[in-house]
């Protein structure tokens, strides 16, 4: 289990949870791409943005889906983030305009600037944000403060709880 600290709280995801997310961020984002409504594309962080955009490219009807893998995080320990594997040369094209640049979260914002450093036209859209990261996305959902962890489904496992009046 990693340590919590400096996170004093968490804010636990089911995968319930996450698919009503990453479909309301679809649904915001309907109708709002830059070419009569339309996106050319949805670029997945991963592995966080993973899920989420592959939510978003479903509801939105949109079959053009690549990877940009950027890793920031090892467990809850932040490092400078580096990209690892970049997408197809042709999201990139124009500035990334009109390409949709779905993440888990945000949270300090590096890895966005990142990736807004190499796709500065494009519309950036996160599930969860915290106070810290807001500025670097244009769309999100739900926002925690800065001092909640926040625990995804896939980090996640079922387990026995203690009844809250113990037994002897
Ligand atoms: O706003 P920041 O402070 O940069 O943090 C947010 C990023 O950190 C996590 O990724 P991580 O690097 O842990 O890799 P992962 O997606 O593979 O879990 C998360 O999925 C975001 O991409
Ligand atoms: O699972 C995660 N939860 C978080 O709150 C977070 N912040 C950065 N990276 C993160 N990963
Ligand atoms: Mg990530």
């Amino acid at each position: 289990m990693p340590d919590l600290l400096p996170h004093e709280k968490g804010f636990h995801v089911s995968w319930d949870q996450l698919h009503r997310d990453a479909r309301a961020l679809a649904w915001r984002l309907d109708g709002k791409g830059p070419d009569n409504g339309s996106w050319r594309g949805v670029l997945g962080i991963t592995r966080g943005g993973l899920v989420p955009a592959a939510v978003v490219a479903r509801e939105l009807d949109i079959r053009m889906v690549d990877t940009i893998s950027v890793k920031s995080y090892n467990h809850q320990e932040q490092r400078e983030p580096e990209v690892i594997k970049p997408p197809q040369a042709s999201f990139m094209e124009n500035g990334g305009e009109g390409v949709l640049i779905v993440d888990d979260l945000v949270d300090t914002g590096k890895t966005l600037q990142l990736v807004r450093d190499l796709f500065p036209k494009a519309h950036f859209a996160t599930c969860y944000a915290k106070p810290q990261g807001e500025p670097l996305v244009d769309t999100f959902i739900t926002e925690v403060s800065q001092d909640t962890w926040i625990f995804f489904p896939w980090d996640m496992a079922l387990q026995y709880v203690q009844p809250y009046r113990g037994t002897d």
